[in-house]
Parts: structure tokens; C-alpha cells; sequence
């Protein structure tokens, strides 16, 4: 079943409650967290996480673009994050980190960037709840899908296939109508968009035609 999660990032950060409620329909409302250090842009930390977790039934999916996750994303957890998802590139014990946000009753997700390959993390797999393969370099909505990450994203779902593994594979950046259905056909689940629904009329509409549009391209066995 796929999955879509709305990027907070392209919504109006000063009314942030009626732009999580604007998306109800949606599996997980995605927030991303930038500390200007792992990437050039400066977001949102732990206090509106904090407040959102109240102003919506939706589930935070964080996605941790930070220095020192090994610090910081049990906190997340803790706030309320019902996934947190930390930059391998930035962890120092990323199989610690997974098991502390496991601890705190989240699930445990590990991104990539584009430039670094999942083929020396595959034993790690067990220990993650879902893997984010990034879509484009992190650190901005609006940018074009790199077309280039679908066979990383085939050879990952192989990888977790082989496994018998039964997490999740998540796509984030530049995901739209235009896109999403070369994610599905990949092999990846859940889709993180943005612009493509914050930027569009009726954004819960999006929310659903996205829905649709990944189910139909799912691999058959997949559904
Ligand atoms: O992590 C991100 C950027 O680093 C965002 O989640 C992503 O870019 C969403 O925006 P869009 O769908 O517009 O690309
Ligand atoms: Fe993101």
C-alpha cells in the first residue's frame, strides 16, 4: 500500500496547524529538520515538533538534516515523532542510534544522500524501519527528481527482497505526478512530496491522486 507524506517545508510556516489539517488524508505529515550545517538551510528543531505532535492526529515523519543525530534524534522520538529519520553521512553509531529511537517507540529510518551508496549498510537493514533514498541533494523543496537514484532505489529493494525484509523504502525530493510513478515501479513505498501538494489548489486532492497514481505502478506483487 503506498504511502504519501506531505512535506511541511513547501507549507506556510506561520500557520502550520491549519497546513498539517489541510493535508487529514495524508499517512504521515513528513517535517523536515535543517540545522545549517549537514545543508545550507535552517528550518525547525524540537519545540515545533513539539506543538504540531498536538495540533494533528497525522503522524510526524522527521527527517533529521542535521549534524550529530547520535545527540539529537531520540529527542525527536521523545517529542512525539512517530519515524525519525537520521543522515547515515552525519551519524558516528548509526546502529546504536537506530536501536535509542526504537527505544523510544519510534521508528528507526536512515537516509541517503544522493552521492552515497546503500551496498555497504545491507547488513544494517534489520535494524532500520524504513530507508530513505534522497531524490535530490537535501536541503531544498521545489528541486528537479534525479533521475539517475532509480536503480539505486531498484538495487535497494532487491537488497531488502533478498533479506525477506518487510521495512519500508522511502523516496523524498522532487516526487510529483510527473515522477512518482518511476519511484513505485522501482520499488519504493512511501513518497515524501512537497511542492507537488503544498503547491497545488487542493492539496488533500493531491494527497489522494498521488495515492492512486503509485498504487497503479506498484510492482503487481507489491499491492
Ligand atoms: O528533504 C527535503 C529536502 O531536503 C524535502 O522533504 C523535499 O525536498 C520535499 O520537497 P519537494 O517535494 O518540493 O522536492
Ligand atoms: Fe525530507
Amino acid at each position: 500500500m503506498a504511502q504519501i507524506n506531505p512535506s511541511i517545508l513547501s507549507a506556510d510556516f506561520a500557520r502550520l496547524a491549519e497546513e498539517a489539517q489541510a493535508v487529514a488524508g495524508a499517512d504521515w505529515l513528513h517535517v523536515d529538520v535543517m540545522d545549517n550545517h549537514f545543508v545550507p538551510n535552517l528550518t525547525l528543531g524540537l519545540p515545533v515538533v513539539e506543538s504540531l505532535r498536538k495540533a494533528t492526529d497525522t503522524p510526524l515523519d522527521c527527517h533529521l538534516m542535521i549534524e550529530q543525530p547520535d545527540r539529537w534524534a531520540p529527542a525527536y522520538a521523545e517529542a512525539g515523532a512517530g519515524s525519525v529519520t537520521f543522515h547515515v553521512e552525519a551519524a558516528a553509531a548509526p546502529v546504536r542510534l537506530a536501536r535509542e529511537i526504537r527505544a523510544q517507540g519510534a521508528r528507526a529510518a536512515m537516509a541517503l544522500r544522493p552521492a552515497t551508496p546503500i551496498e555497504p549498510y545491507e547488513d544494517l537493514l534489520p535494524e532500520l524501519d524504513m530507508l530513505l533514498i534522497m531524490t535530490v541533494e537535501p536541503g531544498f523543496g521545489g528541486q528537479a527528481f534525479l533521475d539517475i537514484m532509480l536503480p539505486k532505489i531498484r538495487r535497494a529493494r532487491r537488497m531488502m527482497d533478498r533479506h525477506g525484509l518487510e521495512m519500508w523504502l522511502q523516496v523524498d525530493g522532487g516526487v510529483s505526478a510527473s515522477t512518482i510513478e518511476r519511484c513505485a515501479e522501482a520499488g519504493a513505498d512511501v513518497f515524501v512530496a512537497g511542492s507537488a501538494v503544498y503547491n497545488a489548489d487542493d492539496p488533500a486532492g493531491a494527497v489522494a491522486a498521488l495515492r492512486e497514481q503509485a498504487e497503479r505502478a506498484a510492482p503487481a506483487h507489491r499491492h
